[in-house]
């Protein structure tokens, strides 16, 4: 156990979000700690990816109740332009095509937005691509799924973001890609970042330094991930969610 719990740089406090009449986030209360990778596990529909657009404070996300704080400050009323100038980048499930935008200047672009300068090339390489084969390319549906989620990744380090929000950054890729992905964490939580990291593989788990188990909404349990990863063995903790048939039989 780590003597003095590390600095919080996200916060949130009794965060409730309704979307369609129906409750989505649920009286939400987490803190995310300064060079931490914190894991967010749950069943399907559990709510995760809405938490993590919630905190991006993406424009159907922002009619939730409660606050958040990044670094003290609330931001809960923050459009999405502001979040990110303060540093929040969210890396997404499905990665945006940028028709037409080039790699090199999408990973610079990325740096530039911090007033920085990178080499878009050794970025490639952190994520394993050819700087010779990916530079040239343009960022659109030409590449495939899993390249276009390493380039993406790739701007993210030269981004050096305070906070990460990483929506199931293993699936679609490779194994190859996953020790790439494995690298990049190590890098973030190094730099000081804050890793928010959504999964739904034991082996990401295991990388996370602290997580959360979401359920129907609400954080059902906290800790540390060898005790989160009960939840892949079907160990679940007692809950009212529909999603998972274990939750029902089992007691933690
Ligand atoms: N804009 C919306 N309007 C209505 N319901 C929504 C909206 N966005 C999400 N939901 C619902 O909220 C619930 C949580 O969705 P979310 O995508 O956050 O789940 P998740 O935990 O990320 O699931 P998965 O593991 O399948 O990716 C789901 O039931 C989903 O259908």
């Amino acid at each position: 156990m780590e003597d003095k719990e590390p600095d919080t740089v996200i916060r949130l406090e009794n965060v409730t979000l309704i979307l369609d009449g129906h409750k989505i986030l649920d009286s939400v209360s987490m803190s995310f700690w300064e060079g931490h990778i914190h894991a967010v596990v749950g069943p399907n529909g559990a709510g995760k990816s809405t938490l993590a657009h919630t905190i991006m404070g993406l424009p159907d996300y922002l009619g939730h109740t409660g606050a958040i704080f990044h670094r003290g400050e609330r931001i809960e009323k923050l459009p999405i332009d502001k979040r990110a100038r303060r540093g929040i980048t969210l890396a997404w499930q499905e990665p945006a095509r940028f028709q037409g935008i080039g790699v090199d200047s999408f990973i610079r672009s990325a740096a530039e937005a911090k007033g920085s300068s990178v080499d878009s090339g050794e970025m490639l390489k952190l994520v394993g691509l050819d700087p010779d084969r990916y530079l040239v390319r343009n960022v659109d549906k030409t590449l495939s799924g899993g390249e276009r989620k390493r380039i993406e990744l790739a701007s993210i380090v030269a981004m050096r973001p305070d906070v990460v929000l990483m929506d199931e950054p293993d699936s679609g890729v490779d194994i190859e890609a996953i020790n790439y992905i494995f690298d990049v964490l190590e890098k973030l939580r190094n730099w000081g970042s804050t890793v928010i990291l959504i999964t739904h593989s034991p082996e990401v788990l295991k990388r996370a330094d602290h997580s959360f188990l979401l359920c129907n909404g609400q954080v059902v349990d906290k800790g540390r991930v060898e005790r989160m990863s009960g939840y892949f063995t079907g160990h679940c903790v007692p809950c009212v969610h529909k999603n998972n048939p274990f939750c029902d039989e089992v007691t933690p």
